[in-house]
């Protein structure tokens, strides 16, 4: 059995807006996320994982943020290349973690809804979709409120 760990970390801003998009679940916030894409920090950061589980690159290198093609794009479609090129590769996901950091919003009155909306993107059943949360205590940038930053670790199985 080969198995395989990656990381992932990302940050976005924040900047004006109503809401903030994360792990594919739209969050109601004083703010938004400015990005290239839809800005979803947390789907960003487990599909770099997947990218890293497998050696093959990072997110920009797939989708460059300079391709018009991926302006304002829904971050579901960055993900769901990572999980078909490793069943490609021969891999199953196992599970990912990923923890946002953030002093608002609150994550987890949303947590179960985006460990859901990932596990079916990633066809895992959600009891290996783990999705927390952290302040940083008021300190650095998320400390200050400006932005949110994630990391995530996958594992990665070929049988
Ligand atoms: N944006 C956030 C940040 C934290 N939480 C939850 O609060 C707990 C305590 O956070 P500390 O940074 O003070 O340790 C944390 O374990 C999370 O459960 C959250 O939901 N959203
Ligand atoms: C996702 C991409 C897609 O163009 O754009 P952004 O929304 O800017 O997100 P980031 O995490 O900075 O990285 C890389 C890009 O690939």
């Amino acid at each position: 059995m080969d198995i395989r760990l990656g990381n992932g970390f990302d940050v976005h801003a924040f900047g004006p807006g109503d809401h903030i998009t994360l792990c594919g679940v739209q969050v109601p916030h004083d703010k938004g996320l400015i990005g290239h894409s839809d800005a979803d920090v947390g789907m960003h950061t487990v599909t770099d994982a997947i990218y890293g589980a497998l050696a093959r690159g990072d997110i920009g290198q797939h989708f460059p943020p300079t391709d018009p093609r991926w302006k304002g794009a829904a971050s579901d479609i960055f993900l769901r290349h990572a999980v078909a090129l490793a069943a490609d590769m021969g891999f199953e996901i196992s599970n990912v973690d990923c923890t946002l950091i953030c002093e608002a919003p609150k994550i987890g009155p949303h947590a179960a809804q985006m460990r859901a909306v990932m596990a079916g993107i990633m066809e895992l059943g959600q009891d290996r979709v783990s999705v927390k949360a952290t302040t940083s205590e008021r300190l650095g940038f998320t400390g200050r409120g400006e932005g949110i930053a994630c990391i995530a670790t996958a594992a990665l199985i070929k049988p």
